[in-house]
């Protein structure tokens, strides 16, 4: 599975994205580095879903430059970025609710077996067995990453929110994502619930090296578990900081904090 990773991890500059009349995006970046976790917030309409939807190539900006390790992504679509290693989660959950949690998981990890790569090529020309037994194992240890194996022959309609957005998470790993993009990952959950996932997501980076990027309403959740904030308003950059910097800045309190925790 996943070494520790290295590298530049996934970065957008100057990213410029208008709908119509409407500037979305106005000059933004941001970078998440592997081994972090980095959160992307800001006040509804912010542009943080565009920004998402710009680094996985759901939405093409006017200008701006995204980078997976260095890579300029400006010509790779969704799935050759996922290829690449860049996941991403939806603010929905979309799970098989009649599958159990390990058939939901193991899809992950077919679905990069099935994705066209010299290295996938080859697992696909192992036998039925030796195939199944090698998506069984990459499921295992997924599963028991993310600290579902209690759950994993619960069929997944029966499972809380709370351990949807875990299976949600764990089908993601199975992507052996080295960058993973969360979109309101603790949407649905309840304020222990929510600190339970955040454990879980520190305990993944710490383990797994990923890096993730966040965009999230929860703020002690984002405050808690982040490493560095970027802040948005009204599509453009605010300001970028350390969990600290963000709670104690007047800027990030008038925009956001202040209507959020009013
Ligand atoms: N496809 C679209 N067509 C037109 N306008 C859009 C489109 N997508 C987003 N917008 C507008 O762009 C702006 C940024 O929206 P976006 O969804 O990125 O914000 P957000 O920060 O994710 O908001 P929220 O926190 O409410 O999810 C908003 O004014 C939104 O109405």
């Amino acid at each position: 599975m996943t070494e520790l990773s290295s590298g530049d991890g996934l970065r957008a500059e100057d990213v410029v994205v208008r709908f119509g009349g409407l500037t979305a995006l106005d000059g933004v970046g941001v970078h998440a580095p592997p081994g972090r976790i980095t959160g992307l917030i800001g006040p509804n309409g912010a542009g943080k879903t565009t920004l998402f939807n710009v680094c996985s190539g759901l939405q093409a900006p006017v200008r701006g430059k995204v980078t997976l390790d260095g890579e300029d992504l400006a010509r790779h679509s969704p799935s050759r970025r996922a290829r690449m290693g860049l996941g991403r989660t939806f603010q929905r959950l979309e799970l098989f609710s009649t599958m159990t949690v390990r058939e939901n998981v193991e899809f992950g990890v077919e679905a990069r077996w099935l994705s066209w790569d010299p290295v996938s090529q080859l697992g696909l020309r192992a036998s039925g067995r030796a195939r199944r037994r090698q998506i069984r194992h990459e499921a295992d240890e997924v599963l028991h990453a993310t600290g579902l194996e209690p759950l994993a022959d619960r069929v997944v309609g029966s499972l809380s929110t709370g351990q949807g957005r875990l299976v949600e998470l764990a089908r993601a790993m199975a992507r052996n994502p080295r960058i993973l993009l969360l979109d309101e990952p603790s949407s649905g959950l309840d304020p222990a619930e929510s600190r339970d996932f955040g454990r879980q997501l520190r305990e993944l980076v710490a383990s797994r090296g990923i890096g993730i990027l966040m965009v999230e309403h929860d703020m002690s959740l984002v405050l808690e578990i982040c490493d560095w904030i970027f802040v948005l308003d009204f599509g453009k950059p605010l300001m970028a900081g350390t969990a600290d910097e963000v709670r104690n800045s007047p800027d990030v309190q008038a925009a956001y904090l202040g209507k959020e925790a009013a």
